[in-house]
């Protein structure tokens, strides 16, 4: 597998110093308010993983699956709700944690769904922001890093279903999504 990676551009270190940070933050900023913290599978499960243990508040989670890219690098632009909540977001402080945050396309139809469901504050905790590619006016309220218009893999971040294991955030080669 890791030959397939082009480069390195977050280590297990610097995923774990910048998760440990902002779950410090979280901890402030929900204290008291039982959020409901959300994981957008399947790509965000290590990341949400690691975040909810660094908070230190009561919290509830829950999961949703979405799907616009398929086993393409591309988005199809259309977001697909595979899985729903099991919980009530009424009256909720909801937390939806991401991997990452591309075209804005999945977020911004999951803001919306949560939003009309009456969902007292959604806010956005993403571990890689990738604005240039941005079409949707999307705002993520905690971010791990901005990438550069790459397609990255690992911590959760998949191609074809793979690499979802690798411990850090590498850029892809471009053979392989070439070749396929
Ligand atoms: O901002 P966008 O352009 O909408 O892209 C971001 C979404 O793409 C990926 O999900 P994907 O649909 O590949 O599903 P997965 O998490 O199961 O891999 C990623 O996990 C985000 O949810
Ligand atoms: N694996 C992966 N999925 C994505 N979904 C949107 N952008 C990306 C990306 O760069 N890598």
């Amino acid at each position: 597998m890791n030959e397939d990676i082009k480069e390195i551009l977050y280590s297990k270190e610097q995923i774990e110093e910048i998760s440990k940070k902002i779950g410090a933050q979280l901890t402030i900023d929900y204290a008291g308010k039982k959020p409901l913290v959300i994981c957008v599978l399947k790509g965000a499960i290590l990341f949400m993983a690691d975040i909810i243990r660094k908070m230190d508040t009561y919290t509830e989670i829950d999961f949703m699956d979405v799907s616009s890219y398929g086993d393409s690098t591309v988005s199809s632009g259309e977001v697909k709700i595979i899985k729903d909540l099991d919980v009530p977001v009424e009256g909720r402080n909801v937390l939806i944690i991401e991997d990452i945050i591309d075209t804005g396309k999945t977020l911004q139809c999951i803001v919306s769904l949560l939003k009309h469901r009456k969902a007292q504050s959604v806010k956005i905790c993403t571990l890689l922001d990738k604005p240039e590619r941005r079409v949707e006016g999307v705002v993520p309220n905690y971010v791990g890093f901005q990438v550069p218009n790459e397609f990255v893999v690992g911590y959760g971040l998949d191609y074809q279903g793979m690499y979802r294991n690798l411990p850090y955030v590498g850029i892809l080669k471009e053979e392989i999504y070439e070749n396929n």
